[in-house]
C-alpha cells in the first residue's frame, strides 16, 4: 500500500485548452442540485450557524448545518423551505434521533440532505440510521460517515447511503490519533484513494485540507466534495467567539468532540485553537474558485472532471520552494 498525504503529491499539468481561467467551470452536481464549488464548510459549531447556512444556500453553495442545536432543527428546515432554499441538516444515532426522523415525515418537513455525523461511522448504529431514514423519508439524500476504509464505504453504500464521508482524525482540531492511535491522519489522501477504488457513489473528503490546491488533489484521488473546517474558521460570519490575544483579534475554532462543544470532559477527541480574524467568507470562496479554475486549466480541461485523471508524482518531504514562508 503506497501511503501519502496532501503535501506529498503534485499533480502534473496537461496542455491548456482555455484562453482564460475564467472559462473553467468549478460547479459540481451533488444529489439533485448543482453547486458553485465542490466544497462544503464543516458541520461544526464554530464553522456554521443558521445565518451562514442561509447565506451559503442563497449564493449557490452547498452547506450542512451541524447537529448541536437539536431543538432548532425543524424551524431551520421550515425557514429554508419557505425561502425556496435547499435544506441540509445533520443527525446523530441516539434513540431520540429515530423519533426526530419520524416526526419530520409526519410533519412533512422533508430535508433535501441529511448527514449522519458520528466519529466512527463504520458501525451498525449508522447502518440502522441510514435504513431508518430511507424507510421513512426515501427522497432525502443521505450522507453517512465518517469512515476510513473501502469496506466501510461498501457497507454504508449497501445500506442505502447516497454518499460517504471519508476522514478519521485528519482534522486541524482533531486529537483522535493521539488519544486512540487510530485514523487516517497523516495519510488522508491515500485513504481517500483506497476508498475511491470501491465507491459507486460520491465520496466527501473530510479533514486535513490546508491549502486551496488540496481541493484539486482531493478530486484527483476520488472526492466529489471536500469538507473543510479550519480554512473556513475565523471569518466575520463564523460563529466562533472573538478573543483578543496580544492586541490581535482571533476567533475560536474547536472540535465537535472537544470539551467546549460537549460541555463535559468525556470521550474527548477534539481541541480548541485560535484562528486570526479573516474578513468575509465570500472573499475566501472567491479565491477558492479562482484557484480551482486555475487547477482545471493546468489539468488541461474546462471543468472539474478534467482533474480526475491527471498524472501525479509523490514527492515525499522534498518541497523546499513554493511554500508560504
Ligand atoms: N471525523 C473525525 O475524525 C471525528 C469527528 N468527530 C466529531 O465529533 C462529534 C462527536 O462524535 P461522536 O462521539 O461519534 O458522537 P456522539 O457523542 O453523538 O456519539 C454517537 C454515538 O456513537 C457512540 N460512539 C461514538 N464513538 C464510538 C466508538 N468509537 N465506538 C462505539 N460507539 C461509539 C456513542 O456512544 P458513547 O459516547 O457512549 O461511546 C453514541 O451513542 C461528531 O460531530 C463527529 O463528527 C469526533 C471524533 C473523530
Ligand atoms: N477527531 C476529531 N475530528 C473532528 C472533531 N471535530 C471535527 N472534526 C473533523 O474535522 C473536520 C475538519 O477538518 P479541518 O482539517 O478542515 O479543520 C470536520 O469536518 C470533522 O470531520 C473532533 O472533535 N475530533
Amino acid at each position: 500500500m503506497t501511503i501519502f498525504d496532501y503535501e506529498d503529491i503534485q499533480l502534473i499539468p496537461n496542455k491548456c485548452i482555455v484562453k482564460s481561467r475564467s472559462e473553467c467551470d468549478t460547479s459540481v452536481k451533488f444529489g439533485k442540485h448543482t453547486f458553485k464549488l465542490p466544497v462544503v464548510p464543516a458541520n461544526m459549531g464554530t464553522i456554521i450557524d443558521d445565518k451562514l447556512a442561509f447565506w451559503l444556500a442563497s449564493n449557490g453553495y452547498f452547506y450542512i448545518m451541524h447537529r448541536f442545536d437539536e431543538e432548532n432543527r425543524k424551524e431551520f428546515i421550515q425557514t429554508m423551505k419557505k425561502s425556496n432554499l435547499i435544506s441540509s441538516i445533520s443527525v446523530g444515532v441516539k434513540n431520540n434521533e429515530y423519533q426526530f426522523i419520524t416526526e419530520l415525515k409526519n410533519e412533512n418537513l422533508i430535508p433535501d440532505y441529511i448527514t449522519i455525523d458520528i466519529a466512527h461511522g463504520h458501525s451498525d448504529a449508522v447502518i440502522e440510521m441510514i435504513q431508518h431514514i430511507k424507510r421513512e423519508i426515501p427522497e432525502t439524500f443521505v450522507i453517512a460517515g465518517n469512515v476510513g476504509t473501502p469496506e466501510a464505504v461498501r457497507e454504508l453504500e449497501n445500506a442505502g447511503a447516497d454518499a460517504t464521508k471519508v476522514g478519521i482524525g485528519p482534522g486541524k482540531v482533531c486529537i483522535t490519533k493521539l488519544k486512540t492511535g487510530f485514523g487516517t491522519g497523516g495519510w488522508q489522501l491515500a485513504a481517500l484513494n483506497r476508498c475511491s477504488k470501491v465507491a459507486r457513489k460520491p465520496l466527501i473528503a473530510d479533514g486535513g485540507i490546508r491549502n486551496h490546491g488540496d481541493i484539486a488533489k482531493s478530486i484527483r484521488f476520488g472526492a466529489t466534495l471536500c469538507m473543510i473546517g479550519s480554512l473556513f474558521a475565523g471569518h466575520e460570519e463564523s460563529p466562533g467567539k472573538i478573543i483578543i490575544k496580544d492586541g490581535q483579534a482571533m476567533k475560536e475554532y474547536y472540535g465537535s468532540a472537544s470539551e467546549y462543544q460537549k460541555g463535559e470532559r468525556i470521550n474527548v477527541e477534539g481541541k480548541k485553537i485560535l484562528i486570526p480574524s479573516k474578513g468575509k467568507i465570500s472573499a475566501t470562496l472567491k479565491e477558492m474558485q479562482e484557484d480551482l479554475q486555475s487547477s482545471i486549466s493546468y489539468a488541461g480541461g474546462k471543468d472539474i472532471e478534467s482533474i480526475r485523471k491527471v498524472d501525479y508524482v509523490i514527492v515525499k518531504n522534498s518541497i523546499f520552494n513554493g511554500d508560504w514562508s
